[in-house]
């Protein structure tokens, strides 16, 4: 099977920074995982992420989704085709719900109806009832409402790839854990591919197929959960399980 996403020898270098964000990173991501990119600040989670989708690109080495090379691909195409969800949620505060989701099927050209019936399916899939919601601003919606348009608003054209860097860090835990359990579902019933960042060792245990733990730019372990809280592969991996109170037989101290 092709891999949805391949780092094939990756380093990412800033201006001026003594050291690479990402520094020879190699990582095949097969399709249908939801992966949680896990580690402390600073150490290169969203700068992979950007990576993917040409926010950034790289100093040496080649990204691949779904076999291609990004670099080959441009870059406004590149993202009509992969989810992105960030903290902010970055909806347009001058559309209204309904126009936020309809945006890339809009660019993509579907008709009126088609678009309608998708916003509806979507709300619905995060619990806001289409009837009340639709025709709100950003602005008229709580912070776990608006966060559940910008998920639902990045899987309106059901992309293959959804990237979503810290997209719950500002709610609060029980609209969180909501929040979650609803995108578990959606991983599982869309069975698409999901690239998760998060410093939360719980939310990255509780969502991911497979952890990704990243530290100083480089791979400390990529490995199912319960491999990870089993057999910690570098000091990193079990100073951050051990901070966040994960005894090795994974039950928090
Ligand atoms: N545009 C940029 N210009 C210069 N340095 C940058 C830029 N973006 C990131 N960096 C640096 O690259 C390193 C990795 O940053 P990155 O944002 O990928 O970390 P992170 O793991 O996502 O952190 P956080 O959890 O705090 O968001 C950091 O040292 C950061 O200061």
């Amino acid at each position: 099977m092709t891999p949805a996403v391949e780092f094939k020898d990756v380093t990412k270098r800033f201006a001026g920074a003594a050291s690479p964000a990402l520094d020879h990173v190699n990582l095949t991501i097969q399709p249908g995982e939801l992966v949680c990119v896990l580690g402390t600040s600073g150490g290169g989670k969203t700068t992979l992420i950007k990576l993917i989708n040409r926010l950034h690109d790289p100093d040496s080495g080649t990204v691949l989704v779904n076999g291609r090379d990004v670099s080959t691909i441009d870059p406004v195409t590149l993202r009509r085709g992969i989810g992105y969800v960030i903290q902010q949620t970055g909806l347009f505060p001058h559309m209204s719900v309904a126009k936020n989701i309809a945006c890339v099927p809009t660019i993509l050209g579907w008709d009126r109806d088609r678009i309608d019936a998708r916003v509806d399916e979507l709300l619905n899939l995060v619990h806001l009832d289409p009837a009340v919601f639709r025709d709100r601003y950003p602005a008229q919606l709580s912070g776990g409402q608006q966060q559940r348009v910008g998920l639902v608003r990045a899987l309106a054209a059901s992309p293959d790839l959804m990237l979503l860097d810290e997209p719950f860090g500002a709610i609060d835990a029980i609209t969180r854990a909501s929040l979650q359990d609803e995108l578990l579902r959606i991983h599982r019933d869309s069975g698409k591919t999901f690239i998760f960042v998060t410093h939360d060792v719980t939310e990255a245990l509780k969502l991911g197929t497979k952890v990704l733990a990243i530290d100083e730019g480089r791979i400390q372990q990529y490995a199912e959960p319960d491999e990870l809280l089993a057999h910690p592969a570098t000091p990193f991996v079990r100073e951050l399980l051990a901070c966040q109170g994960y005894t090795r037989d994974g039950r928090r101290g």
